[in-house]
């Protein structure tokens, strides 16, 4: 568990203190995979730096498994950084190394491995990503993807507890940003690992994270299961990325839903009640006529959901509320 205890850091710019994040509470538990989602500047990669040490806090604690880190000597930090695998936009892969002597080397670094089990657990990684084919390439011989995995086989090296990924997928392109966030959502459940992902992409958050942060200017703004930040945002940052994540222009829509007669509702459909054919029987249950104004279904990790969009005229409007609502639907007036 990574426990965030009133934590602050500024950074001294030309003798004056700047603030990357202001005073933090949180509380990232053990085995989940923890988004971080903020625009550029907003603080994530300073918040994340703060989890191994990269960067000291200015204030505050931070408590991993019940231990204070912020007091770490250096012999402490050492053993701490080998709990804490990291993985990077742009891959940081040593160039004049094969894929092979890349994911060795952290435990050549560390000085306390032999030999043998260097190679064992080398071997052991290049199949857990797939690439024991390419394991005597150079990373110029690489895809974006496959570099991407020997980051990942290299962060896992010293079998961390922890795994951060700082934009691990915002180089790639979307069908090898699914294959990297499938394997990081395996290895989170095959080895129970808590991952932290920073991310400038709700969809990114959507498809692997359980739970996640929203950062904007500095500050934490929104916390919470992804299925309810996510379905049901509160503060103006967290729409914005749901909004872009799915592709909606805010004023196509007020433009849209301008035109359309009656009341507007949009209803949101979780796990089973996704599938459920709810729209023609509540329409003859409460003489209520709809037409639907727009429409998704997709999913959230690995739980469906759906979100419709409908201008309703006519008929008895609250029968047809409490029907949605009796089916376990989510109903939100927006007119
Ligand atoms: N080493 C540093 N020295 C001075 N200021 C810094 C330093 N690192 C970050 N900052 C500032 O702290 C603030 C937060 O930066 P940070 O990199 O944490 O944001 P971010 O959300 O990760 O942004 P990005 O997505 O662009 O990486 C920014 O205003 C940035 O300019």
């Amino acid at each position: 568990m990574i426990v965030f205890d009133q934590v602050q850091k500024s950074y001294q710019v030309g003798g004056r203190a700047i603030p990357a994040l202001h005073p933090t509470s949180m509380t990232i538990e053990t085995g989940e995979v923890f988004g971080i989602v903020g625009h550029s500047g907003a603080g994530k990669s300073t918040l994340v730096r703060l989890i191994n040490l990269l960067e000291p806090p200015t204030g505050g604690r931070i408590l991993i498994d019940d231990e204070n880190i912020t007091g770490y000597n250096a012999s402490d930090l050492r053993a701490f950084r080998r709990k804490v695998g990291m993985i990077f936009q742009h891959f940081n892969l040593l160039s004049s190394k094969t894929v092979a002597d890349n994911i060795a080397f952290p435990m050549k670094l560390a000085g306390i491995y032999s030999r043998t089990e260097i190679r064992d657990r080398v071997n052991e990684l290049l199949q857990r990503v797939s690439l024991v084919d390419q394991a005597n390439k150079y990373p110029s011989q690489l895809s974006g993807g496959q570099k991407q995995r020997v980051g990942i086989a290299r962060a896992l090296a010293c079998r961390p507890t922890i795994l951060l990924c700082d934009e691990a997928t915002s180089a790639l392109d979307p069908q090898t940003t699914q294959s990297v966030l499938k394997l990081l959502a395996d290895i989170n459940r095959e080895l129970g690992l808590t991952i932290v992902l920073i991310t400038h992409e709700m969809d990114v958050v959507r498809r692997v994270c359980d739970r996640v942060a929203v950062m904007d200017a500095g500050e934490v703004v929104e916390m919470g299961a992804v299925s309810d930040v996510f379905l049901h945002p509160k503060h103006p940052t967290t729409r914005d990325f749901v909004f872009e994540s799915e592709s909606i222009d805010r004023e196509d829509m007020q433009r849209d839903l301008a035109q359309a007669p009656g009341r507007i509702l949009r209803l949101t459909f979780r796990g089973e009640s996704t599938y459920t054919p709810l729209l023609g029987s509540v329409a003859r249950e409460s003489g209520v006529d709809f037409s639907i104004l727009s429409g998704r279904i997709d999913h959230i990790k690995d739980t469906p959901y759906g979100q419709l969009t409908l201008s309703l005229v006519g008929g008895d409007l609250d029968i047809a509320m409490n029907a949605f609502e009796a089916a376990d639907v989510h109903v939100e007036v927006l007119r």
